[in-house]
């Protein structure tokens, strides 16, 4: 099970994240109680190692910013909510870094219909802890799509059982307070994610 931590604003929980076995961290470089500067995401990136994939989170941001954004920070994959045409994701295809289409389930649940690397469900607001109903997704998805929305270290085997996800995602399950990320709920949603 693909496994992605993402809001991640404190070197601490970075190497928490990267001993527990994520494959993947996000840092939020859009408005959130989590975003950091794409220079504070740039000194976080610099102490992951390369077989972990860095992410640079954006919402609603047009593909300039986000080329900008994701060049100073780094990052390895941009990670795009909101209603993105088509086009967006055809602009930022020379940036050479992995692409990630974020939706709700109402949108096209076939990963690479855009021309995205990476498909993310999530709920119809992300970031904000809030469970939806997993298991609508299910056969509905396709490709290499991961799963977002309200899951915790107490939920994720649910939730994988329910909607048959390829990879999960994570961020307010993994907080004591909006923006405060927990070593302890890191670890033990990588352990149950996996089983
Ligand atoms: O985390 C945020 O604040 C955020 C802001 C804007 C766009 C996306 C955001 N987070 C993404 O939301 C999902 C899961 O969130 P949660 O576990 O339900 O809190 C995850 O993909 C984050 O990258």
């Amino acid at each position: 099970m693909y496994v992605k931590i993402c809001g991640l604003s404190e070197p601490e929980h970075v190497a928490t994240a990267v001993e527990a076995g994520a494959d993947a961290i996000g840092f939020v470089l859009t408005r959130s109680p989590r975003r950091i500067t794409p220079e504070r995401a740039a000194e976080l990136a610099a102490q992951v190692p390369g077989h972990v994939l860095t992410v640079g989170v954006f919402r609603g941001e047009a593909p300039e910013t986000v080329r900008a954004a994701a060049l100073t920070a780094g990052v390895r994959a941009v990670q795009l909510h909101g209603t993105h045409p088509h086009g967006d994701f055809t602009a930022l295809k020379d940036l050479g870094v992995t692409l990630i289409r974020a939706v709700d389930a109402q949108a096209d649940l076939r990963c690479g219909a855009f021309d995205e690397d990476l498909l993310l469900v999530d709920a119809p607001h992300a970031g904000s802890g809030r469970q939806w109903e997993w298991a609508a997704v299910r056969g509905r998805a396709s490709g290499r799509w991961m799963l977002a929305g309200g899951l915790a270290p107490g939920n994720v085997r649910e939730a994988i059982e329910a909607a048959g996800p390829w990879g999960v995602d994570v961020s307010s399950g993994v907080e004591t307070s909006p923006g405060v990320k927990d070593s302890r709920l890191i670890e033990e949603f990588l352990r149950n994610a996996r089983g």
